[in-house]
């Protein structure tokens, strides 16, 4: 029901884990969602155990699960966008691409989360096969950092010239366009190269010198989703995104004894008490 004078927002969906932390999975792409102004709904996949230290386990759903909670919110609410993260199992895969082209979810990021910044596991090793097979094919996008474009490929990006080698063998496993992000990779600056099969685009940011980075993968992909529920198109939304992560960057945070997280609250306004 709409009350007179009120209009929906842009709705988006994460497919993703929970981080109990905050800074990363379900909850980082529910705050990205908020800050863009996008009504953010969640599927939860999987629960971590996780703090700024690492991840020391995690139940996933069962796979039915995961597919009610889509077809929930995409038969009410409607999904302007959604976005994967931690799929966990080659089941939980399946589920997920069934629903997915059956209630024609799209567009679709996907980021093909296989570990933590800390390189605790977050895919169970027989399910990379699936996630080339079953998910990269529905992507309108995917957002692979360099350890998951190794895991995908095989190729090892050393330097900026690599990437675009490492973008065509990933457009070749079936999505419409690839992101891939050289966060990892050192230089003056962090550049994230797009490709659709055709053609190469570079977005580049300062990089800040800081650990804490945790959850700047699923905050790019959350806000790239964010821009594409509210219909920009696929280089339009990158660079939406590109700059919402690199502001989040600039304010990430310590927390805890470990890595902190980016700052998804930047461009909120401060409570009127630090103002
Ligand atoms: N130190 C940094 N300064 C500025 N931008 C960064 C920094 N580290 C990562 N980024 C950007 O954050 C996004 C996530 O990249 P990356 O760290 O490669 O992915 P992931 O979090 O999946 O490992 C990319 O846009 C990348 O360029
Ligand atoms: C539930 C969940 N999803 C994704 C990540 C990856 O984020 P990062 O690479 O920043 O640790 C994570 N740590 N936890």
């Amino acid at each position: 029901m709409t009350l007179p004078g009120t209009v929906q927002p842009p709705t988006a969906l994460t497919i993703a884990g929970s981080d109990s932390g905050g800074g990363a999975g379900a909850q980082a792409d529910l705050k990205t969602f908020l800050s863009c102004h996008v009504h953010g709904m969640s599927a939860i996949t999987a629960v971590t155990v996780q703090n700024s230290l690492g991840v020391t386990g995690f139940y996933e759903l069962p796979p039915q699960a995961v597919a009610e909670q889509i077809e929930s919110v995409a038969t009410d609410i409607g999904v302007g966008a959604a976005k994967t993260g931690m799929l966990a199992s080659a089941a939980i895969m399946d589920a997920v691409a069934e629903a997915v082209r059956r209630l024609k979810v799209t567009p679709l990021v996907v980021d093909p989360v296989a570990a933590s910044q800390h390189g605790d596991p977050l895919l169970r090793p027989d399910a990379l096969s699936a996630l080339r097979k079953v998910i990269l094919p529905l992507a309108t996008l995917v957002t692979p950092n360099l350890g998951e474009v190794r895991l995908l490929t095989g190729l090892e990006v050393r330097e900026r010239a690599d990437m675009d080698e490492a973008a065509k063998a990933l457009h070749a496993l079936g999505p419409q366009w690839v992101l891939v992000k050289g966060g990892h990779l050192p230089g003056g600056d962090a550049v994230d190269v797009l490709y659709d099969g055709s053609t190469f685009a570079e977005f580049a940011a300062p990089r800040r010198t800081t650990e804490h980075t945790h959850g700047s993968g699923d905050t790019l992909a959350a806000a790239i989703t964010a821009g594409l529920a509210r219909g920009l198109d696929v280089p339009a939304a990158v660079e939406l995104g590109k700059a919402f992560i690199t502001g989040a960057v600039a304010g990430s945070f310590p927390l805890g004894a470990g890595l902190g997280p980016v700052g998804h609250f930047w461009r909120v306004k401060p409570w009127p008490a630090q103002a």
